[in-house]
């Protein structure tokens, strides 16, 4: 089933065409990487779907409905969440009360009239943080939790909404290459149990080409290609726009789903 579709999206900043008339849909139980070098246009293409930009053109549908010109709350009510490069949590509250405050909003409750917000939805805010394998640290604030932590409690608080549709900017920046992968692999595994769409933007080649359902690229605005993690890898086109970063890809090594890089791919930078 199709989840977004989006249709001849654009979106111009005075001369610069940021998003230029792209196409591209996301189905659920999809994890399609959103990939491009620095300003091709992936935060902008997000900010347009989350509803905190108005295309120039083009039509972005959810669920067989047109969202466009509605408000980044009306449009997160309706199951599209987000996480950012930076993971925003409140420091000074516990693990579970970060989630328990991501399940209030959901259910849309005015806390503190009479009973304190520590105790609503406890067991399913325990459950999601199961889920993200940060149970054992529900008691902790979270300015004491190392950041690949900081980044599952975030997730926790994403799923709080029952998104079908997560955006994900760039989720393992800052990570080391080992909490990556991990925070990859658990992204993934969520994806198939809860049958959601995640579209996700990711510098690390090594990450989208092993965990990627399908990978499409923006260069300067435009999409230059849409397909499996293999037919991406070959394609000349996108060789060529990160060839001029001296980036290239190899081929996947045999036997393992993992491609080896030629040269460090973490941060690609524009041609
Ligand atoms: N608010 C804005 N005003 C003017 N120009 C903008 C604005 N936001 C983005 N741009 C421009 O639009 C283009 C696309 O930027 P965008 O941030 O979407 O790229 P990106 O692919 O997300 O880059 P990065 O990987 O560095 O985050 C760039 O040329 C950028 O300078």
């Amino acid at each position: 089933m199709t989840t977004l579709k989006i249709r001849h999206l654009t979106k111009l900043f005075g001369g610069v065409r940021a998003v230029d008339d792209v196409s591209f849909s996301v189905r659920s139980g999809e994890f399609l990487a959103l990939i491009g070098p620095n300003g091709a246009g992936k935060s902008t293409c997000f900010n347009m779907i989350n509803g905190q930009l108005a295309p120039n053109a083009g039509d972005i549908r959810f669920s067989g409905r047109s969202i466009v010109g509605l408000p980044p709350r009306a449009i997160f009510r309706m199951g599209v969440g987000r996480t950012f490069q930076i993971a925003a949590t409140f420091a000074s509250m516990t693990v579970l009360e970060n989630v328990q405050m991501g399940l209030i909003s959901h259910a849309a409750q005015l806390f503190g009239l009479w009973r304190p917000a520590r105790v609503l939805h406890r067991e399913p805010a325990i459950e999601l943080l199961r889920q993200v394998g940060m149970a054992d640290a529900a008691d902790r604030a979270c300015r004491e939790l190392a950041y690949g932590d900081v980044k599952r409690v975030e997730l926790a608080i994403a799923l709080a909404n029952a998104p079908r549709l997560l955006l994900m900017d760039e989720p393992t920046a800052g990570m080391a290459p080992r909490e990556r992968n991990d925070l990859i692999a658990l992204v993934k595994q969520l994806v198939v149990e809860r049958n959601m769409a995640v579209l996700f933007t990711e510098h690390s080649m090594d990450v989208v080409f092993a965990h990627a359902d399908r990978v499409i690229v923006l260069a300067r605005g435009k999409l230059i290609a849409d397909g499996a993690v293999a037919a991406i890898r070959d394609d000349p086109q996108v060789q060529e726009v990160y060839f001029g970063t001296g980036k290239t890809f190899s081929r996947r090594t045999a036997g393992h789903q993992a491609p080896r890089p030629c040269t460090d791919q973490s941060s690609p930078s524009p041609p």
